[in-house]
């Protein structure tokens, strides 16, 4: 993900008001900068996997070669972060190797989601065959991951933090491959540590699926704590 932050370097990340944001919305998440290239190395390898998941080859063992040295390169120059190392939950660090919207793993899908003035979280993307599931049409489980990590999103802009205890699908009609997705999610109510969220995605004017959750705020959290974004 390549949120441009250079104007709101200011304030802090997952903080964004809804009340500021315009009608299109404004960035959600800030995550870690890309001066090392490890978000520049995570978008080329999702084009890798694309290209592995969804093409045919007479032979790629030369590609494999490549592939191991470039793995055993990365083992070499880098150091492994252990989940501990993270100075809390909801840091860039720790956003950015999130499968469903880390911009350093390559296994995110192309999620960047905006805040709306009224707190609802919106992303427009599309996605590829490393996602699919029946022949043309998304995996039942990314649509319910992206539904998850929007869901948690809508309640970190509602200053809520929860885990989620209850996630519900509905699969209306099939999602498409490669045509442009809008998800939507927003926080429907909050009763003691209880969070009721919801979201759709549709393509064009197609409702595609819709989800309904309960999250539950773990026991001790903090105002501050809220202020972070947390994914769902
Ligand atoms: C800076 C940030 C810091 C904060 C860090 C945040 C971490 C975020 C990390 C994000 C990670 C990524 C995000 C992810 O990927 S979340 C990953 C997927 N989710 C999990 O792993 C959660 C696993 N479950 C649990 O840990 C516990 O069950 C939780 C914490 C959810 C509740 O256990 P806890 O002991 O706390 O609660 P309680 O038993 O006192 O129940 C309280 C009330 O809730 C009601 N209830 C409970 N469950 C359900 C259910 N399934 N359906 C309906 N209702 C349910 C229950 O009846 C009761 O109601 P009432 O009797 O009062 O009326």
């Amino acid at each position: 993900m390549t949120t441009d932050t250079s104007a709101t370097d200011d304030r802090p990340f997952g903080t964004t008001d809804p009340a500021s944001a315009g009608e299109e919305g404004a960035p959600f998440l800030r995550q870690d900068d890309d001066a090392s290239g490890s978000t520049d190395l995570a978008r080329e390898l999702r084009r890798v996997r694309g290209l592995v998941a969804g093409s045919r080859f007479d032979d790629v063992h030369d590609a494999v070669r490549t592939v191991r040295e470039l793995a055993d390169h990365l083992e070499a120059v880098g150091t492994m972060v252990r989940p501990s190392d993270y100075a809390t939950w909801g840091v860039p660090e720790h956003l950015a190797s999130n499968p469903a919207i880390g911009s350093r793993n390559p296994v995110s899908p192309p999620l960047e989601p905006v805040v709306l003035p009224d707190a609802t979280v919106r992303a427009d993307l599309r996605l590829g065959i490393e996602y699919q599931g029946p022949p043309g049409c998304v995996h039942g489980g990314i649509v319910a991951l992206v539904f998850d990590e929007m869901l948690g999103l809508a309640n970190a802009a509602a200053k809520s933090v929860g885990l989620t205890a209850d996630l519900r699908v509905s699969y209306i009609s099939p999602t498409p491959l490669y045509a442009p997705l809008r998800f939507e999610a927003r926080q429907d109510r909050v009763e003691g540590r209880k969070i009721w969220a919801s979201a759709t995605v549709y393509t064009g004017e197609t409702l595609c699926a819709r989800a309904e959750a309960l999250f539950i705020e773990p026991r001790g959290i903090s105002d501050a704590q809220r202020d972070r974004p947390i994914e769902g």
